[in-house]
């Protein structure tokens, strides 16, 4: 850098996830590979790092960063490296219910330090919800992690590639409680927060959702279920009478067709497994999860820990690249427009 100038480049937190999983896998190799035109501060054990990286047979140049603000803009090779330690040794593919303090405390870290402005955004490589849950912490999500850190009141998570984007009424809920968490108060919050940042992240002006039904045939006049004609259609209705552009509720399992999708902006399932296979089928490996509504900007991978796939080198690092990118040119924008990143009305 040239001595007196600042470099404006956003500081983006990655933080390493699971231990044992894929996540320093992906990173040790996106990072490696690739260069990006931000400041890349890793939250992690360097000492995971290293070994995971002999593993790999992978060489990056590790530096600890005392002060985030002389990181450099991110060149290939280069991995700098925001310290905090494993709790006991972390092995490849194996969980260790004693590293879970560990995750929780870079999320911590990484969350804080976007909330008082050290870093602009924070990337999620995958954690393991089951063992994080194990130490008597309920653990459903970085989403639901991240909305509690920030006390946002509404949060949405959504997953995009190029082609498709897909947010969720509901998250990381028992399908047995699907229905009943679906009100009109809540559908409307989700509707809400997701038309709002669509506009101010995405620069759409007016979107277009596709809003699913919950039963099949979208309920078929109400023989098959009576969710839509109770909750769903009055709530749209009311919507639209505020000038929102909703289509629906639709039958699920033809709304994800070239003739809907292609006049459309995103798509609103009402619940995880009901809009997240079909991305996942059109992109994985290639989608970024965004968590919308939250007062900073967090992006995610589209996969989970593959714990088969640790220190083997067969993990495919595409989503994380994809969800640093989304991260930068968030960070960018907020910058360039720092009076639209307002969180969710
Ligand atoms: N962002 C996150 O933190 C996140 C996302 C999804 C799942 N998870 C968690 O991960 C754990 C395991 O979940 P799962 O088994 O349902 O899903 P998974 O994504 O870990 O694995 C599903 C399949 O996809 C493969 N796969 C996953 N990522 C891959 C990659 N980068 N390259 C190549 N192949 C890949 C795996 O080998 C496996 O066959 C669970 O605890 C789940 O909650 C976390
Ligand atoms: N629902 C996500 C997916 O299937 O990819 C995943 O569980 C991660 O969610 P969080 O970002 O809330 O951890």
């Amino acid at each position: 850098m040239v001595q007196g100038m600042t470099n404006q480049s956003p500081i983006i937190a990655i933080t390493s996830g699971e231990p044992s999983g894929i996540g320093p896998d992906i990173i040790l190799s996106a990072l490696s590979e690739q260069t990006f035109n931000a400041r890349l501060v890793v939250l992690g054990d360097l000492g995971l790092l290293q070994a995971r990286a002999n593993q790999l047979g992978l060489a990056p140049k590790f530096h600890m960063t005392p002060q985030i603000d002389i990181v450099p803009t991110h060149q290939a090779g280069h991995i700098y490296l925001l310290p905090v330690p494993l709790v006991a040794p972390a092995k490849a593919g194996e969980l260790n219910v004693a590293n879970a303090p560990y995750v929780l405390e870079t999320l911590q870290q990484a969350g804080e330090g976007c909330l008082n402005q050290t870093f602009d955004a924070v990337v999620t490589p995958p954690v393991h919800k089951g063992i994080l849950c194990e130490t008597g912490v309920h653990f459903s999500g970085h989403t639901e992690f991240f909305q509690s850190l920030c006390q946002s009141p509404h949060v949405v998570m959504m997953l995009a590639t190029e082609a498709m984007k897909v947010a969720l009424v509901t998250t990381h809920l028992p399908l047995q409680q699907v229905s009943s968490a679906i009100t009109k108060d809540s559908l409307s919050r989700v509707i809400h927060a997701l038309h709002a940042d669509l506009q101010r992240k995405f620069a759409i002006n007016n979107p277009k959702i596709l809003v699913c039904g919950l039963n099949p045939h979208a309920g078929e006049d109400g023989h098959l279920g009576m969710e839509e004609i109770d909750t769903i259609i009055p709530t749209l209705n009311t919507l639209r009478a505020q000038g929102l552009d909703l289509v629906g509720p639709l039958p699920a399992d033809t709304l994800f067709t070239p003739k809907y999708l292609e006049h459309a902006d995103c798509v609103l399932a009402m619940y995880h497994d009901q809009g997240l296979p079909v991305l996942k089928y059109s992109g994985f490996g290639n989608a970024v999860n965004i968590t919308l509504g939250l007062p900073i900007i967090r992006t995610s991978v589209d996969h989970g820990t593959a714990l088969d796939l640790a220190g083997t080198g067969k993990a495919n690092n595409g989503s994380l690249k994809v969800a640093i990118q989304h991260a930068i040119n968030m960070a960018n924008n907020a910058k360039q427009f720092p009076n639209e990143q307002n969180t969710t009305p």
